[in-house]
């Protein structure tokens, strides 16, 4: 039986009270570059979920996140080809500082109705269908 790589990691949705929440390309060079995807990176040998998503934040989009900024939201399990992706999500409403991208990413605000029409990871797609319901029930789109 062959076994199954699982990665961790820490992504994060930054919701404005207009409702949108921030998407970013990942950049070229990597793995499905040009793809929409929540902003985060993996999780670290002796890190958490959060102090993953805190120091990420920081490197990618030079914004500032508190621990206590961050709700567990949903998250993702997806099987890709070569590992299986855990991503718990948390879901941000207050932070320091406007988001740059760090690393050439390309940003985009979008309403929880127009997510379908970014194309995103595998994982991201079922992830996606849950923000649009979630976000358009709760918090009125
Ligand atoms: N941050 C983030 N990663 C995602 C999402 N959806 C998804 O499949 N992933 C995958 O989760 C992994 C994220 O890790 P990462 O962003 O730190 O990866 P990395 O830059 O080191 O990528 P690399 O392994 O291609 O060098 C990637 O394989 C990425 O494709 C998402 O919405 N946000």
């Amino acid at each position: 039986m062959s076994e199954t790589r699982i990665i961790y990691v820490s992504a994060g949705v930054l919701l404005r009270p207009d409702n949108s929440l921030l998407l970013a390309t990942r950049p070229s060079g990597k793995s499905m570059a040009g793809l929409w995807e929540l902003p985060g990176g993996k999780i670290e040998p002796g890190e958490t979920p959060e102090s993953a998503l805190i120091r990420e934040m920081g490197e990618e989009l030079a914004v500032t996140l508190k621990r206590d900024d961050l709700s567990p939201l949903t998250f993702a399990s997806h099987g890709y080809d070569s590992f299986h992706l855990v991503m718990p999500v948390f879901l941000a409403r207050n932070w320091e500082g406007e988001p740059v991208p760090q690393e050439g990413q390309d940003l985009a605000w979008v309403k929880p109705g127009a997510l379908k029409t970014m194309p995103a990871p595998a994982a991201d797609v079922p992830l996606f269908d849950f923000l649009e319901r979630h976000l358009t029930k709760h918090v009125g789109a």
